[in-house]
């Protein structure tokens, strides 16, 4: 060992290749006996005074150490006389003499962590050459990414001091062969490295074209990021663009036209990318090249066009495209219809919430009145979700639109019988209030115009908002009447902020105490406000009162992490045009409508086209707005623009907001916040209780671990749909006792979240419920089998890497800010032993959560520690039990790995029977 050492610091140190060369001889004769171990800090010493860097000898020594535990001392050269006859189906390395780079890394002695990199899918000719022959060796499909970090600093050292060195028998560089691998980081390292970036092997490849020929399509970012020759041509005359079209690597064709490749250049075939793309009928890429002018009317040495060449391999898509393009004219105007204006957004979206009779109607009509008449004519008004109330101009299609009018007769003056629904629970809280959403378009004198978005305050159309709300790049007004009791203003201020933040993605990287990167803007509106009640005015003659900022205060300190608060909470009298709280709310709109304009994409020029074709597209699509997002972006090609890629639909899309996807299916019975589902022999009731979703679901008892994943599945519905409609929130699971739910108690009992990682942490096998019982955590999570069980991760044990962004933000609240007994980040990590770390995520100041770092850092310094379990019991230790429980809240209780095929035949389980034993053939089972 001790002398390893010595042989590799010396070849490292050595600058030619020669010296490279004896090492690896040197090396195959030098045993690796542990006893030798004892040696090697010894040696470590003499080479520090020889003034040898020594983070270098640790990070060999690390690599030897790993050797050490390999039992194979087979030479290089043994293996290359043993394996020289081996069939090309052998995977067996063999490697060229002469190639010293691949000696080095790919002998498994050498590098343990290399032989693993080498058994990776894509097998290159620097990696396995025969001698005297020029062909690749066919291996298994063993993930390489283990041994990339080991890989890197070897490549690292290399290419530092040789970066010329290491070429091999196909001329190819360490580049060429981490590129035709796909390890990114790898690249990464050798260009940093100064690799040459273009250099070519024997075929005259450069890395790029290497890259695509094996769909790394990331490398190929990276290489042209970083400045590669992008219209280099192999000896066949192939340019990167030729490889990513013949291959079908859209993004790759898309990122080398934003770069300005030339779309033409031909190869020794006369055939351009567009050629290529036609014959393999590739035809996302045929829209970007065309959108990249490429000229359609070149002809190959076969004499054929691209359009031709498409008819000859029976791309009938490809084909018509082609066709429809023919034309120059044509051709150019649908591509300008695809090139983003130069103008901003006309409008931004400003959205009013707030319960019923708070002003929101009243509010827009007096910011609509200060318009002139030209404006007024323009208006377009839109509902949607107004089923419940028919209005005379309703259509059938559930959207409303009206020319011209603001006044929303339609929609306020219904033929609704309140009487009728007087006593019921749902009765709308009075004959005016506004169904659904109401959307319009205004242009509010001096401030421009906006689309407005009011939300009915109407309480069952709440839950028809969820798709509706959510996007950041608006303004949010929350209304509520100041004559109402302060309670009440809380309350409704709290509900719609609460409502808000569980529909608004958080986004990364989260900042200080939780903040989120990119907060929505949201105003406080109090409406109803007289001189009676706000006696007190300041200097510009606004309403003050110190109830109010103190309601502002807590409001914000709660809410401000995700969303940008407005300073003040403004106080005005909607039914009064002129009153100084309107004049203050323009001014705001204005100011933040700019800073919102400034920030979003330029629209593309196709968007009014879009907006036009709308109505042709409701008469179409009796369903309107539900359409499937395929069915949509068949529309705008076949309608619209041909040449429309996903990328556009989608961003033609986030702007008109008002498409979604519908979903049928002839099992699911669905009626007021209830559905049933019923699958086979087993079925599920999932319905609203109170804020929670409780899903009950039951089957026969032999089939427990059919159960188990019919009642996955639906979890994971319920949880997808919810971080769907509210990504903000954070679910958590609570189980009803299996035993409570078999003997029909009305109240069962439940094991909340916290029990669950509690009994996890004592290594119990049961977990006490809310009424004191325990029952095995099998029965309670696994429908009692336990073969399932066999396959669960525990919550404790997930890593603290795969942790959810809730958890994350969970423990950046509660950690980040100075703990008066010192009980915070920072004593956490040393507990975590990450003293070292603490001055690099000091350095980032308030602007990151220095626990979320702190966390990263762990996971990847000691990632065998960092689990969820392990922080859990130091976080106690910390004395921060806060920090736990939200862990325990927030983290999944369990991770279910997929089960082979085997398993999920089998239907027959004892194991629900010992725990749900049920004279009836249906034991109810739920979550
Ligand atoms: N005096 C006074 N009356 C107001 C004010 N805001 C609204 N109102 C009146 O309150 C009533 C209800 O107002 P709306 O604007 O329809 O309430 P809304 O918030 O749209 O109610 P929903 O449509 O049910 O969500 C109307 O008669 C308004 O004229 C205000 O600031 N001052």
């Amino acid at each position: 060992m001790y002398r390893e050492m010595s042989a590799r610091e010396s070849a490292r140190n050595q600058t030619t290749e020669s010296a490279l060369k004896e090492f690896v001889e040197q090396r195959d004769r030098f045993p690796s006996d542990s006893e030798e171990d004892d040696d090697s800090e010894e040696e470590e010493e003499e080479e520090e005074e020889e003034g040898l860097p020594v983070t270098k000898s640790l990070d060999f020594k690390k690599l030897n150490l790993c050797q050490a535990s390999s039992n194979t001392q087979t030479s290089f050269d043994d293996q290359y006389d043993e394996d020289s006859d081996q069939s090309d189906t052998d995977n067996t390395i063999v490697v060229m003499p002469g190639s010293v780079l691949s000696s080095y890394l790919s002998d498994p002695l050498t590098n343990p962590s290399a032989s693993y990199l080498f058994e990776s899918p894509r097998p290159r000719a620097a990696d396995f050459v025969y001698p005297g022959q020029d062909r690749y060796s066919k291996l298994g499909s063993v993930p390489a990414y283990s041994s990339t970090t080991a890989f890197i600093q070897l490549l690292n050292d290399i290419s530092e001091t040789h970066p010329d060195l290491c070429e091999c028998a196909r001329e190819e560089t360490p580049l060429h062969v981490a590129a035709a691998r796909g390890h990114v980081d790898c690249v990464q390292a050798l260009l940093d490295a100064n690799s040459p970036i273009d250099a070519v092997e024997q075929d005259g490849k450069t890395a790029l074209i290497i890259a695509l020929e094996n769909g790394n399509v990331d490398i190929a970012s990276i290489l042209i990021t970083n400045g590669c020759d992008i219209n280099h041509a192999d000896h066949h005359g192939d340019t990167a663009l030729h490889i990513a079209s013949k291959h079908g690597l859209l993004q790759a064709v898309q990122t080398l036209c934003h770069c300005a490749v030339t779309v033409d250049s031909v190869n020794a075939n006369k055939k351009t990318a567009l050629h290529l793309a036609a014959h393999y009928g590739h035809v996302d890429i045929i829209r970007v090249l065309l959108l990249a002018r490429a000229d359609v009317t070149l002809r190959g040495d076969d004499g054929l066009t691209a359009e031709l060449v498409a008819v000859a391999a029976e791309r009938l898509e490809a084909h018509s495209l082609l066709k429809m393009v023919k034309s120059q004219e044509i051709r150019e105007e649908y591509i300008s219809q695809l090139y983003p204006l130069d103008t901003s957004l006309r409008r931004i979206k400003l959205k009013l919430l707030g319960h019923s009779q708070s002003g929101k109607t009243r509010l827009v009509q007096t910011l609509h009145s200060s318009r002139g008449i030209s404006s007024f004519l323009e208006s377009v008004t839109r509902r949607i979700s107004d089923h419940y109330s028919p209005s005379s101009s309703m259509k059938d299609d559930g959207i409303h639109s009206t020319n011209g009018s603001f006044v929303s007769e339609s929609n306020n003056n219904s033929s609704f019988d309140l009487a009728a629904a007087a006593g019921s629970k749902y009765a709308p809280p009075h004959s005016q209030y506004t169904r659904g959403i109401d959307v319009q378009t205004v242009n509010i004198n001096g401030c421009g115009e906006f689309s407005v978005w009011e939300f009915g305050g109407y309480e069952p159309m709440h839950t028809c908002y969820d798709h509706f709300v959510g996007n950041a790049d608006c303004i949010h007004l929350i209304l509520y009447r100041t004559s109402d009791p302060t309670e009440v203003q809380y309350k409704q201020i709290l509900y719609w902020m609460n409502f808000l933040k569980g529909r608004v993605t958080p986004f990364e990287p989260i900042g200080h105490c939780g903040f989120s990167s990119r907060r929505s803007k949201v105003i406080i509106v109090g409406t109803h406000a007289t001189s009676s009640l706000f006696p007190q005015m300041n200097q510009e003659g606004e309403y003050v009162s110190s109830d109010i900022e103190a309601m502002l205060n807590t409001v914000r300190l709660r809410f401000e992490t995700h969303f940008d608060m407005d300073h003040r909470l403004i106080l005005l009298d909607a039914t009064n045009p002129s009153c100084i709280g309107m004049k203050t709310l323009k001014m705001e709109l204005a100011k933040c409508r700019t800073n919102i304009l400034a920030k979003l994409l330029k629209p593309l020029a196709i968007l009014d086209t879009v907006v036009n074709h709308l109505n042709l597209v409701r008469k179409k699509h009796a369903n309107f707005p539900v359409i499937t997002w395929p069915d949509f972006i068949q529309l705008v090609r076949n309608e619209i623009n041909p040449l429309t890629g996903d990328a556009h639909c989608r961003q033609i899309v986030q702007q008109l907001q008002l498409i979604g996807e519908p979903a049928k299916d002839t099992q699911l019975h669905q009626w007021s916040e209830c559905s049933k589902l019923v699958s086979q022999d087993r079925e599920a009731v999932i319905r609203m209780v109170g804020d929670a979703v409780e899903i009950r679901a039951r089957g026969p008892s032999e089939s427990a671990t059919s159960m188990f994943y019919f009642m996955e599945d639906l979890i994971n519905l319920v949880e997808h749909a919810a971080a769907e409609v509210g990504p903000g929130i954070s679910l958590e699971r609570h189980f009803i006792s299996p035993k409570h739910l078999k003997e029909h108690r009305e109240h069962p009992a439940l094991f909340p979240p916290e029990s669950m990682m509690e009994m996890q942490q004592r290594e119990s096998l049961s977990v006490k419920g809310t009424q004191d019982e325990e029952e095995l955590f099998t029965d309670v999570v696994c429908f009692g089998s336990r073969d399932v069980a066999r396959h669960l991760t525990l919550g404790i044990d997930v890593g603290v890497a795969d942790l959810q962004m809730a958890s994350r933000c969970e423990l950046a609240c509660l950690l980040d800010p100075p703990h008066a007994m010192g009980r915070d980040w920072s004593i956490l990590a040393v507990k975590l032993q990450l003293t070292d770390q603490v001055p690099d995520v000091d350095s980032t100041g308030q602007s990151l959560s220095r626990t979320d770092q702190l966390l990263n850092e762990w996971a990847i310094h000691h990632p065998e520690q960092a689990s969820v379990g392990n922080l859990c019991r130091i976080l106690v230790e910390l004395g921060r039990c806060d920090a736990r429980d939200a862990l325990y809240r927030t983290v999944p209780l369990y991770v279910f790995a997929p089960l082979e095929d085997q398993f999920l035949l089998e239907t027959n389980d004892s194991g629900v029977v010992s725990s749900c034993h049920s004279s009836s053939e249906h034991n109810p089972i739920n979550i």
